[in-house]
C-alpha cells in the first residue's frame, strides 16, 4: 500500500469555507465533512498542525466593524478564529481525533496559550494541533499565521485548503478566463499579486523554502490526494 508523502504538514482550513452554503457562521455539515477528511489523513499517521482561518464569522460582523480603527477590527478577525478553533477541535473529538487548541493570543480560561515545544511534544504524541489567533498581531492574516507556524513546527508542507481548487491566473470567481496553474513560483506568484494568499505569507513560505498546496477543501478526497502526492491543486515552490 502506499504511503503518505509527508511526515507533518500544516493545513490551513479556510473559514470562509466552513459556513457552507449559509450566509455566515459554521454549518455543522460542512464541519462535519472537514473534519472528516481531516480525521481519514491523520489516521494515516500523518502529524497535524491545523490554522483555521475566520471569514465565515468575520466577514458575517463585517459591516458593524466599519469605521472601527484597523487593529480593534482585527482583533475580533483573531477571537472568529479562536471560536472556529473551538468548534473545529470539538468536532474532531466527536470522530476520535484527540486535539489541542493553541492561541496566539491570552485568553486561558479558554484555550491554552501557543507555546512551541509544548505544540511540538503534542504533535509528537500524534495529536492534531489547532493554532487560533493568527499570528496574534493586527494587520496580518491566518495565511500568513500558517506560514509562520509552519515554519515553526518544521512542516514538510503547508497545505492551503480553500474555496477554489488552485492558483489561477486571476480569481476565477471574477474572471472566467482564468486558468488554472499545476505549479507556480512564489517569485511569480508575488510578481503578478495573485490574491489566493497575502504576499507576506508567499514570502514568509519562499524565504523558509517551505512549499505552499492550494486545493479545494470541498472536493471530496482532495486532501487526502494531496497527502499522498497525487496530481491536486497548485504547489507553490521556491
Ligand atoms: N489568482 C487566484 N487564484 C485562485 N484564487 C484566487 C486568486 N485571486 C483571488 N482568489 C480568491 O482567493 C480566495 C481564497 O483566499 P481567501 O484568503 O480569501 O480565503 P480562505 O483562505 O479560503 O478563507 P479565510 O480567509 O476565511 O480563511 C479564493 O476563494 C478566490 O476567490
Ligand atoms: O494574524 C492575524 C490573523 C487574522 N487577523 C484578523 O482576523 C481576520 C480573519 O482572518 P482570515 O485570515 O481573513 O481568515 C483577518 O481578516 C484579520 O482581520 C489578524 O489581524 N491577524
Amino acid at each position: 500500500m502506499s504511503k503518505p508523502a509527508y511526515k507533518r504538514v500544516l493545513l490551513k482550513l479556510s473559514g470562509e469555507a466552513l459556513m457552507g452554503d449559509d450566509a455566515y457562521g459554521i454549518n455543522r455539515g460542512t464541519i462535519e465533512r472537514m473534519v472528516a477528511d481531516v480525521a481519514e489523513v491523520a489516521k494515516l499517521g500523518v502529524e497535524l498542525a491545523i490554522v483555521i482561518g475566520g471569514g465565515n464569522i468575520f466577514r458575517g460582523v463585517a459591516p458593524g466593524a466599519q469605521g472601527m480603527d484597523r487593529a480593534t477590527a482585527d482583533y475580533m478577525g483573531m477571537l472568529a478564529t479562536v471560536m472556529n478553533a473551538l468548534a473545529l477541535a470539538d468536532a474532531m473529538r466527536h470522530v476520535g481525533i484527540t486535539a489541542r487548541v493553541m492561541s496566539a493570543i491570552g485568553i486561558e480560561q479558554v484555550v491554552e496559550p501557543y507555546v512551541r515545544p509544548k505544540a511540538l511534544q503534542y504533535l509528537e504524541e500524534g495529536k492534531v494541533v489547532v493554532f487560533a489567533a493568527g499570528t496574534g498581531n493586527p494587520f496580518f492574516t491566518t495565511d500568513t499565521a500558517a506560514a509562520l507556524r509552519g515554519s515553526e513546527v518544521s512542516a514538510e508542507i503547508v497545505l492551503k485548503a480553500t474555496k477554489v481548487d488552485g492558483v489561477y491566473t486571476a480569481d476565477p470567481k471574477k474572471d472566467p478566463n482564468a486558468t488554472l496553474y499545476s505549479s507556480i513560483s512564489f517569485d511569480e506568484a508575488i510578481a503578478k499579486h495573485l490574491q489566493v494568499m497575502d504576499a507576506t505569507a508567499f514570502a514568509l513560505c519562499r524565504d523558509q523554502k517551505l512549499p505552499i498546496k492550494v486545493f479545494s477543501i470541498t472536493k471530496p478526497g482532495a486532501l487526502k490526494r494531496v497527502i499522498m502526492g497525487e496530481d491536486e491543486g497548485t504547489l507553490v515552490h521556491v
